[in-house]
C-alpha cells in the first residue's frame, strides 16, 4: 500500500509519517519512508548558485526555475524505481513524505508550469490513501519560525498561504484524506490510523 502525506512546509508531515511509521511497524508491517522530492545538500548549493549567477536577469530565473521543477520530477521518478515499487511489490507500506501534489501545488510560485508530456508525474503511482495534512499558513510560519530561525526553501507567509490554496484547488473532488493539523499531533495520527487500519486490514 502507498500512502503520502502532503501540506505545506511545517504542516505537520514529518511527525505524521513518524507517527504512522511507529505505528504501522508495531502492528507487524514492513514500512518503508521515503521523500522523494528530498534534494541533497549539494544539489541545493547547485540551484542556489544558478540562481545567483544572473539574478537580475528575468528569462534566466524562469530558465532555472523551470530546470528545477522537471528536475524534481525526475528525482522523483529515480526515487520511485529505486525505493517505492521494489517496497510495494514485496507487500510493504510505504509511506511518503510528499507527492505529485506537493509538487504540482507549489511550482507555480516559481512560475513554472508543468507539462505533464514532458514531466513523468503521470506515470508514477497513485497513492492508495492520500493524506492531506491542512494547516493554514500562519501556523505554519509559526512553526517553521520556530523550527528553523534562519529560514528554508518553502517558507515565508506568502508562499505558504499560495501553496496552500493550491492544494486545496487540487484535493477540490479528488479522494483524499483532508486532517486539521492544527490539533495535536497525536489526535492528527489517531485520525489517521483510523482509516488506514481499516484499509489495511482488508
Ligand atoms: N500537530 C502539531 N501540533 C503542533 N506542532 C506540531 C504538530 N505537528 C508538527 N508540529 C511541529 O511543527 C514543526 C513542523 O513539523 P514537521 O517537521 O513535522 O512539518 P513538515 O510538514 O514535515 O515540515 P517541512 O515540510 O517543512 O519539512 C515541528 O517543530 C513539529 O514538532
Ligand atoms: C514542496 C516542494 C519542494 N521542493 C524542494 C524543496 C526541497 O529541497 C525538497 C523537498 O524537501 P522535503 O525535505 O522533502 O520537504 O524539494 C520542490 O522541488 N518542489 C516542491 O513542490
Amino acid at each position: 500500500m502507498l500512502i503520502s502525506v502532503t501540506g505545506i512546509d511545517g504542516s505537520g508531515k514529518s511527525t505524521l509519517v513518524r507517527g504512522l511509521t511507529e505505528a504501522l511497524t508495531s502492528q507487524g508491517h514492513e514500512v518503508v519512508v521515503v521523500r522523494p522530492m528530498h534534494h541533497d545538500a549539494q544539489l541545493l548549493r547547485m540551484f542556489a548558485g544558478a540562481r545567483r549567477l544572473a539574478p537580475d536577469d528575468t528569462a534566466w530565473a524562469q530558465q532555472v526555475e523551470g530546470f528545477i521543477g522537471l528536475h524534481t520530477c525526475w528525482v522523483m521518478a529515480a526515487k520511485t524505481c529505486d525505493i517505492v515499487l521494489p517496497a510495494l511489490e514485496r507487500g510493504a507500506v510505504v509511506v511518503s513524505d510528499r507527492w505529485v501534489a506537493d509538487h504540482v501545488a507549489s511550482q507555480g510560485w516559481f512560475g513554472v508550469t508543468l507539462d505533464p508530456a514532458a514531466a513523468p508525474l503521470d506515470r508514477l503511482p497513485a497513492p492508495d490513501v492520500e493524506i492531506f495534512v491542512d494547516v493554514t499558513a500562519a501556523i505554519a510560519q509559526r512553526r517553521i519560525d520556530a523550527r528553523d530561525p534562519e529560514g528554508s526553501v518553502g517558507s515565508g507567509p506568502e508562499f505558504l498561504t499560495y501553496f496552500r490554496e493550491r492544494l486545496l484547488d487540487w484535493y477540490g473532488d479528488r479522494p483524499h484524506l483532508r486532517l486539521d493539523g492544527s490539533e495535536p499531533p497525536q489526535t492528527v495520527l489517531t485520525w489517521a490510523l483510523s482509516t488506514l487500519n481499516g484499509r489495511l486490514s482488508r
